[in-house]
């Protein structure tokens, strides 16, 4: 039994309907050690032929028979694992990868064994070697002549230890003494146990072979044996072939990327811009919400908030609004709540008479834990028939001097309705002027004493109108218990509201999502620019490497390697643009932060750590669905056709 038969092959193509044969009924057989020149009329058949034995073309009718085992019900995997172990390709246009070296070019045939990295180069180098080309392995392919080109594809040929070199007009391109060089190189492939088939029009290649076969009709009419064929030493392959890992296709995806580093920096510009306008709106939502809150939270104590009753009508009687102990134990129990204390505010209702100067008071509440002792400019927090005033109060008292005011002495007014008779009664006190603040919308403040001894003083009941609720734990814990507060119910009504400015904290920061949201949004179409440029770039990449993806399939890569292959490139692109626009965003928000500092000495832009991952990750999974489409595409390219593409 011959090692390779071709049993009554029949090939026919189909054009506008009309069936054109081309070979009408090959019988052959091969044999390693032979040196077999495939002679014919141009358009004869030969190549035809040559895709067939390679396992590139199976729409054929007869069978190719290896080693007595038939390629007919092979699936396409199995005929990539074919080409991987028992064919070496060799082609009249040399058919290298541009980008890559010399020694990478013969490398990619490795990649599909288990040799280690460091075996690879070796084997490499040592190929390369053995055609006089160790001096350029470093070169790219349009770095050397058209004969060393070809012993570079004759050492990529023999880089996986194939049985059967193919080759294709393999002198076709070369002076006659670069032909006699390569011829010598195939004829010690053959010597060495190999069988080498080469198509020819050349009667100087047929004649340096063992065996020439003449094709004419689509049949063999000519076989002639010219000396036996080389002995054939029976050896184990020194490593096993394998389909390529993901590593590999990674590598080889790097090395492209590297090689269009121009290109791919300015599509990485393009897709950049998407992710770094994205990365910005978050920061600068951040910067906000940070600033919102840090003005709101340099006048009160975030970690204590008011809580007041629930009370339906717009212009509550003062005792509906009154809170009582039971109100106290309720609150008490809310877990989160480190202590509650009774407080009280009156708005618009109270002033303050020094000397012949009156003073109106907006909002006078009692002193506890929602005031800031650090807002307190000069002087301390109030003690019993004392006051905490403003500074713009104070100035009405002692314009140049207001620190002056502290220790005057001053009489409180405050106006109380009776509910019991409604009529309202002016209610008074004479008090110290004990400290003065430094903020602009801050309340003034007495103790809760010093209110009550003055409705005592004039029969009126009284009690809290709010509740103090300190929270344990840090800021985050305020809205938890917020939340849990607003869910105790009376009835099916909620029996408390949160009051003071500590309750407009959420809601500004709900407004704020909100607009970071819309503006996130307007900036996320422009990822979708760049998602359809990435896709239009692959698809040019694609059409672009036709020739190398039928290099690659014909070499034994499979459709899922080629499919790798665009889809890590497109990863490398989806990265690095985040990079980019990270860095970028990065910049902008030190610029930013630099002129916030000088006007509202506050940053406007803080970018999390989360924001930049949240980019990455966008425009990495962007970049990974933009490659799905092109990379399918690559993987469908038919190896025949491409190799024989223009
Ligand atoms: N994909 C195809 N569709 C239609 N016809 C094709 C196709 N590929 C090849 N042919 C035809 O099949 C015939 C054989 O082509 P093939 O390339 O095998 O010839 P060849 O002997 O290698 O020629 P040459 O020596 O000029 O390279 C030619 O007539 C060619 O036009």
């Amino acid at each position: 039994m011959a090692y390779l038969q071709l049993q009554d092959i029949h090939k026919s193509y189909q054009v506008d309907h009309q069936e054109f044969h081309v070979l009408n009924g090959i019988n052959l057989d091969f044999e390693r050690g032979e040196f077999v020149s495939i002679l014919g009329e141009s358009g004869g058949g030969k190549t035809t032929l040559m895709n067939i034995i390679a396992g590139l073309d199976s729409q054929y009718t007869g069978d190719v028979l290896l080693n007595g085992k038939s390629l007919k019900h092979d699936t396409p995997k199995e005929l990539d694992q074919y080409r991987r172990s028992t064919i070496g390709f060799v082609f009249q246009s040399f058919n290298l990868v541009s980008h890559l070296t010399i020694r990478a070019n013969v490398m990619v045939s490795l990649e599909m064994t288990n040799l280690s990295h460091h075996e690879q180069v070796k084997r490499a180098d040592e190929l390369l070697d053995q055609v006089g080309l160790s001096e350029h392995k470093n070169k790219y392919p349009n770095q050397l002549s058209g004969g060393q080109k070809q012993r570079v594809s004759i050492a990529r040929a023999l880089a996986s230890d194939p049985d059967i070199i193919i080759a294709d007009e393999p002198t076709g391109a070369l002076d006659a003494q670069n032909t006699d060089e390569i011829l010598r190189l195939l004829n010690q492939i053959a010597e060495d146990g190999k069988l080498v088939i080469a198509v020819t029009h050349s009667q100087i290649v047929a004649d340096y072979g063992t065996r020439i076969v003449h094709l004419a009709n689509g049949l063999i009419d000519d076989d002639r044996v010219l000396k036996p064929a080389y002995p054939v030493d029976e050896q184990q392959k020194p490593f096993r072939d394998k389909v390529a890992s993901m590593k590999s296709m990674a590598g080889m995806a790097w090395q492209h990327f590297r090689y269009n580093l121009k290109r791919n920096l300015l599509i990485m510009f393009g897709a950049a811009i998407g992710i770094f306008s994205v990365i910005v709106m978050l920061g600068l939502g951040n910067g906000t919400k940070g600033y919102i809150n840090h003005e709101i939270y340099s006048q009160i104590n975030p970690n204590t908030i008011q809580v007041a009753k629930n009370v339906e009508s717009d212009n509550p009687t003062p005792k509906e609004t009154m809170l009582k102990q039971s109100d106290v134990n309720r609150l008490k129990k809310v877990s989160g709540v480190k202590k509650v204390s009774p407080g009280y505010f009156a708005a618009g209702s109270a002033r303050l008479k020094s000397g012949d100067q009156t003073i109106p008071l907006t909002l006078v509440q009692t002193f506890d834990n929602t005031l800031r002792k650090s807002n307190i400019k000069y002087g301390r927090a109030p003690r019993a028939n004392e006051i905490l005033i403003s500074k713009k109060e104070a100035k009405q008292i002692n314009h140049d001097h207001p620190n002056q005011a502290l220790g005057t002495k001053a009489t409180f007014y405050l106006s109380a309705s009776d509910d019991q008779t409604q009529t309202p009664q002016i209610m008074q006190k004479e008090v110290t002027i004990s400290g003065i603040t430094d903020g602009n919308s801050l309340p003034d403040a007495v103790t809760y004493g010093t209110l009550q001894s003055m409705y005592r003083a004039n029969n009126i009941p009284f009690g809290p109108n709010y509740l103090a609720v300190d929270i344990t734990g840090g800021v985050q814990n305020v809205q938890p218990v917020q939340d849990r507060i607003k869910a105790i119910m009376n009835g099916n009504k909620p029996a408390f509201q949160i009051t003071g400015a500590g309750s407009i904290v959420s809601t500004l920061n709900t407004y704020v999502n909100l607009a970071v949201a819309v503006l996130t949004s307007i900036a996320a179409i422009s990822l979708l620019v760049s998602a359809i440029m990435i896709i239009v770039v692959l698809y040019i990449s694609v059409a672009e490497r036709t020739k190398e993806i039928g290099i690659l399939r014909a070499l034994g890569f499979s459709k899922g390697n080629i499919r790798k292959l665009f889809i890590f490139e497109s990863v490398f692109l989806g990265f690095f643009s985040a990079v980019l626009a990270i860095i970028l965003a990065y910049l902008v928000e030190w610029g930013a932060n630099s002129l916030s500092q000088g006007g509202i000495q506050y940053n406007i832009m803080q970018i999390s750590v989360g924001n930049a991952i949240f980019g990455l990750v966008v425009s990495v999974v962007i970049c990974l669905l933009a490659a799905l489409l092109p990379a399918r595409k690559a993987a469908k390219v038919d190896p025949v056709v491409s190799l024989s593409a223009e």
